[in-house]
């Protein structure tokens, strides 16, 4: 069997004052090296399994494991944000420190490495992420899509053992998109990635679930209706896995 980056098990979470759990009963894996699209309708609660991976909402019932361990406690779930990379859906949920390069830098350094280390850190990312540049930038004025490459560049920084990507697409123009695909190809770390749509996941991702009444499911139906979707509308290349 592959070896498990996390697992959750029997998972679930309600709102508070909401008669109904959003996320009611759930498993799900992600296995070292997995590459797994999230496609399911607003409001079903992705949002909400990725910040319950994180730590970020504590779970009414449930087990999750992380790299081998039940976490349960603040101090697991520190150590889970050291290794899980997530990228909010609103980047400035992400974003605090005055310019660019600082921003990518806190990471890094936050993990332990020196200033200049984790300067050098951050300018490498940056460029990779075609950012150079921007390092000066005041971080609160940047464009939506600028906000969100960068805040990807502070996930991307900490050389994550996975990657939450939330809807990252959004606000994207063309060649940064492009640009996104590519950095995604090229990345061999494990990743869970939220979208819309089918034709980026079909580029970043090898599999695709779905959240049905709060569990997640994976099944062939969805195979069939991304690939009609893509036949019917798709206009770029695509990569096949
Ligand atoms: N802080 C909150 N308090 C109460 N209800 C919330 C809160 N955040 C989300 N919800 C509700 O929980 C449900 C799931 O929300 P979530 O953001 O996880 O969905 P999603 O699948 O990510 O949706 P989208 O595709 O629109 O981003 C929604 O009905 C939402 O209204």
């Amino acid at each position: 069997m592959a070896e498990q980056l996390m697992h959750l098990s029997g998972l679930t979470y309600r709102y508070p004052g909401d008669r109904e759990p959003v996320i009611n009963g759930l498993d799900f894996a992600v296995d070292k090296g997995a590459s797994i699209g999230l496609i399911a309708p607003n409001g079903s609660g992705k949002t909400t399994l990725f910040h319950l991976m994180m730590g970020l909402l504590k779970p009414e019932a449930g087990v999750i494991t992380a790299f081998g361990r039940e976490v349960s406690g603040e101090k697991g779930f520190k150590e889970v944000r050291r290794r899980v990379g997530l990228l909010f859906q609103d980047a400035d949920d992400q974003l605090f420190s005055p310019t660019v390069l600082e921003d990518v830098a806190f990471g890094p350094m936050n993990l332990g490495l020196g200033r200049h280390e984790a300067l050098d850190k951050a300018r490498g990312v940056l460029s990779e992420l075609g950012l150079s540049g921007y390092e000066e930038r005041i971080t609160f004025r940047l464009s939506g899509g600028e906000k969100r490459m960068v805040a990807l560049a502070t996930v991307l920084a900490m050389d994550p053992d996975l990657l939450l990507l939330d809807e990252p697409t959004t606000g994207l123009d063309r060649d940064t998109f492009a640009r996104l695909v590519a950095v995604l190809q090229a990345s061999k770390v494990a990743r869970v990635v939220i979208s819309h749509d089918f034709d980026f996941l079909e580029q970043v991702t090898d599999s695709l679930c779905s959240l049905v009444r709060g569990k997640v499911v994976t099944d062939e139906g969805l195979h069939l209706h991304r690939h009609a979707h893509v036949h019917r509308h798709g206009d770029r290349p695509h990569h096949h896995h």
